[in-house]
């Protein structure tokens, strides 16, 4: 059975991550990619579904860190017998994939139990696996189709029934660096090469990336925390941006919201871009609109909301039937159906971070102007229509209020680079839209009796998106219909001090079962009211989401107040990303 989320932290290479648990597991690991498919996925199941498991005996306490500003996770486990360090990593550089493990001793003798377990193609495939003599050292490969496993060690584990395992003791002084390494199955084992200074030099990195973080902000360090997550979940050599690492992670546990979160959402990645840039980031961003207009590529009316990594259109969904789903959540699901909705949302996401880009590294750069035209104008022809809404609904698709105040905020942008920037375009038209998607906002998503926007235009309910309208500007943070709606989301959808997105009882989004607060909705709750001038509240809400972050820094998509525990996808950006943006606006607002 797998740990709470939140027993987990995340390594990565920035190609793909690992979740490591607080008993030494990795639980979770896709190799070579983000969104490959799965080695260990006793996340999702069992061991049996691959781990791969360092750990003392009798350990009565662990500690985690990540050392320094990197993201090298130390699991420190204390026994009766004295004291281990556990250090994990996966080194970047040459384009390989390694997870590098290292057991130093500390204090006494500690006895440990090593467990290799692999399981290919998401826990379903048992690979054919031999020792062999390589560079003057024994090592263990794992095959099986396209895949290739290499286990490294000054003492490799045994075979055992389907997986290899060990005991050893360690006492101070002792090092052992146990490394595991994909390589495509086709590929000579000769060719792996030793990792050189390529652990030192991620490190290096990381810390050097850090530096540049702003500390005069509330929370300095998970800011910190949350930005390195947010460029560890950037790819570093196509610039897409996964929403999350896992996929199948219940929104209820038991439940059936399960999704897979290993792609590139157009609106994630435009909100990730906008913090990055705000938080003084601005390289990650270049590397994203290329990877932006790459995949956007082609006729505007093909625009999808989502991409895989490298750009690839085709997410078909599917589920799982051999993985039992973490704690018992059926089913788990891999690619993502939401892929081919209609979002009109969206346009406006990327439009804003585009517009930030082109206010930090300047216009001349942006000879993608042509591609925004179009899709700008597309938009104009469609965004009348319904559709499923930033939260990706399964119903019928609906005139959502968000979508349509974003709609405005794409106009908004598209005439902001002719007004400001000097781009050529037409204007007239756009601002004429601009116009009258304001208007109708006003008019259809405005709610007169309850003194609040709505949810969509055929309802009196309301959805904590809707708190997105003065933080993109669409009315002044202290509008009387402003202060009426935040009031209506506290009223409606505050539950134990945190924000649910909406209300799952009206069925609006065809999905059976419920949800959890959605930690983004809280942050925006956070940067509204420090707008709207209620920076006491907008402290104290982010100090108490603060405190729910784990040991090490990490968020999830959900959290459940009654359980005290994360729910959802982990760690995701959308929590990491407007936890940002919380600080940034708070900071600006001054102390509470
Ligand atoms: O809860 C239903 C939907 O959940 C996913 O979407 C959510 O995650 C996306 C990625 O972070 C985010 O962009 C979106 O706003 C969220 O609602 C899932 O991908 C959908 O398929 C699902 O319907």
């Amino acid at each position: 059975m797998a740990l709470p989320i939140e027993d987990y932290a995340v390594i990565g290479d920035r190609r793909t991550a690992a979740l490591v648990g607080t008993n030494g597991s990795i639980d979770w690991l896709c190799l070579p990619r983000f969104d490959s498919p799965a080695c260990l996925a006793g996340l999702l199941g069992t061991p049996e579904h691959g781990h791969w498991q360092l750990v003392p005996e009798g350990v009565y306490s662990t500690e985690r860190r990540y050392v320094g500003a990197s993201a090298v996770l130390e699991t420190t486990f204390t026994t009766a017998d004295g004291v281990v360090r556990l250090t994990d990593l996966m080194p970047r550089g040459d384009g390989r994939a390694d997870v590098v493990r290292r057991v130093s001793g500390v204090s006494g003798r500690v006895r440990m139990r090593h467990e290799w377990r692999i399981r290919l193609d998401y826990g379903a495939v048992h690979p054919w696996v031999r020792r062999h003599h390589l560079h003057g050292e024994d090592v263990i490969v794992a095959i099986a189709g396209p895949d290739q496993l290499v286990l490294r060690g000054p003492r490799l584990p045994r075979a055992t029934d389907h997986s290899h395992n060990d005991e050893f003791e360690v006492g101070p002084g002792d090092d052992l660096v146990f490394t595991m390494t994909w390589l495509p199955s086709h590929v000579p084992l000769d060719d792996l090469h030793d990792l050189g200074d390529r652990v030192a030099q991620s490190i290096d990195e990381d810390e050097a990336w850090a530096r540049s973080c702003r500390e005069d902000l509330p929370h300095a360090d998970l800011v910190r925390r949350s930005l390195l997550t947010l460029r560890l979940m950037t790819h570093e050599e196509t610039g897409g941006i996964v929403a999350a690492p896992t996929t199948s992670l219940p929104e209820e546990i038991g439940g059936e919201r399960n999704w897979d979160y290993r792609f590139c959402w157009l609106r994630d990645a435009a909100l990730t871009i906008t913090s990055l840039i705000d938080a003084g980031y601005t390289e990650e961003a270049m590397l994203w609109r290329a990877w932006l207009l790459r995949s956007v590529a082609g006729d505007p009316q093909d625009l999808q909301i989502m991409y895989a990594v490298d750009g690839a259109r085709r997410l078909p969904e599917h589920e799982l039937p051999h993985l039992p789903g973490y704690a018992g959540s059926l089913p788990v699901r891999i690619g993502n159906g939401a892929a081919v909705q209609k979002q009109h949302d969206v346009l406006g996401e990327v439009m804003d971070a585009l517009d930030r880009v082109r206010t930090v590294r300047g216009t001349a750069e942006d000879e993608a102007w042509a591609l925004q035209r179009a899709l700008v104008d597309d938009l104009a022809r469609h965004w009348q229509e319904p559709d499923h809404g930033i939260w990706e609904i399964r119903g019928e698709p609906r005139h959502f209020t968000h979508s349509r105040a974003m709609v405005w905020v794409a106009f908004d942008r598209a005439v902001r680079a002719v007004e400001v920037h000097g781009l050529p375009g037409p204007v007239e038209k756009w601002r004429r839209v601009r116009d009258e998607v304001h208007a109708e906002v006003l008019a259809r998503g405005w709610n007169e009796e309850k003194g609040t926007f709505t949810q969509h235009y055929d309802t009196d309910e309301v959805d904590a998106s809707l708190l997105v309208l003065p933080l993109v500007g669409f009315l002044p943070a202290d509008d009387p219909r402003i202060l009426g709606t935040i009031e209506a989301i506290e009223r409606e959808l505050m539950r134990d001090g945190l924000l649910l997105r909406y209300r799952t009882e009206t069925g609006v989004d065809g999905l059976a079962g419920d949800e959890h607060p959605f930690l983004a909705c809280s942050f925006w709750l956070v940067s509204a009211y420090a707008l709207a001038g209620r920076v006491k509240d907008a402290h104290a809400l982010f100090d108490r989401l603060a405190a729910l972050a784990n040991d090490v820094g990490l968020l999830a998509e959900e959290y459940d107040p009654v359980a005290s525990r994360m729910t959802g996808n982990f760690p995701q950006a959308f929590s990491h990303l407007t936890l940002v943006q919380a600080a940034l606006v708070l900071a600006d607002a001054g102390p509470a």
